[in-house]
């Protein structure tokens, strides 16, 4: 494991974009599972702004979980990608593998799990992403792996559905055995309300277990925090 503290949510979107940048380039081909939430946001802003050299078509963006929505509704996770990344870069589209938010979830994740596997390269017999980018939440979900379906980390499946536990929102995610299978992971976690779940996480304390994000442990041992100051005030 290793850990990269930034002071600033900005410095950490600097940071990222850069390790993205240099891992993309000095690839052949590059399968990067992204994901949703205000700290991607960030980076991609930077990266559309900065990471002028990036050679966006050894690139192939997937999610590692999206919400069941319609791609043009606010909360789709493709859509902010879109916003924030896609229409400032020249990527070609059939690199793009969204999950297609408006379909039915249950056969969205069969579908998923399938382009998953048609399209990655196989390590243990198993998809194998060059790199998973995570949040984590204030609760301790990752992807969309909320603590009150933990179980679904341990699913024989490429892909589920969960259920967000206050909107009730449905949404496909990818599970553990995708995640820990990665090359690398990058967790990429800013701000206050996450310290005490960095800490608990990061320093295996006691109750870590209930959180999803504590089962992020690839068996490559390529993990990767960048935090800022406020969510590693715990831990430094
Ligand atoms: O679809 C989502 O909402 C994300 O995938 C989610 O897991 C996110 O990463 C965390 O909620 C952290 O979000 P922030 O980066 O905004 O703290």
């Amino acid at each position: 494991m290793k850990i990269n503290v930034d002071p600033s949510k900005a410095e950490v979107a600097k940071r990222f974009s850069e390790y993205l940048e240099e891992e993309i380039n000095k690839s052949t081909i590059f399968h990067v599972a992204l994901s949703g939430g205000s700290t991607p946001k960030g980076v991609f802003d930077y990266m559309s702004e900065n990471a002028k050299g990036t050679d966006w078509s050894k690139v192939h963006l997937y999610w590692g979980d999206e919400r069941c929505v319609a791609p043009s509704d606010s909360e789709s996770n493709y859509k902010m990608t879109v916003d924030h990344l896609l229409s400032k870069i020249t990527i070609p589209k059939e690199n793009i593998h969204r999950v297609f938010g408006e379909a039915e979830p249950e056969s969205e994740a069969v579908r998923y799990a399938k382009v998953l596997d048609d399209n990655l390269p196989k390590e243990l017999s198993l998809p194998q992403f060059d790199l998973v980018i995570l949040g984590m939440g204030d609760d301790g979900h990752t992807a969309s792996i909320f603590p009150h379906e933990i179980g679904l980390w341990d699913s024989t499946a490429n892909c589920e559905v969960a259920i967000h536990p206050d909107s009730g929102q449905r949404r496909i995610t990818v599970t553990g055995k995708i995640i820990n299978n990665a090359k690398t992971v990058a967790f990429l976690v800013t701000g206050e309300s996450k310290a005490e779940k960095v800490k608990t996480i990061i320093e295996k304390e006691a109750g870590h277990e209930a959180y999803p994000a504590s089962l992020v442990a690839p068996t490559s041992d390529n993990l990767i925090w960048f935090l800022d100051a406020d969510a590693a005030a715990g831990i430094i």
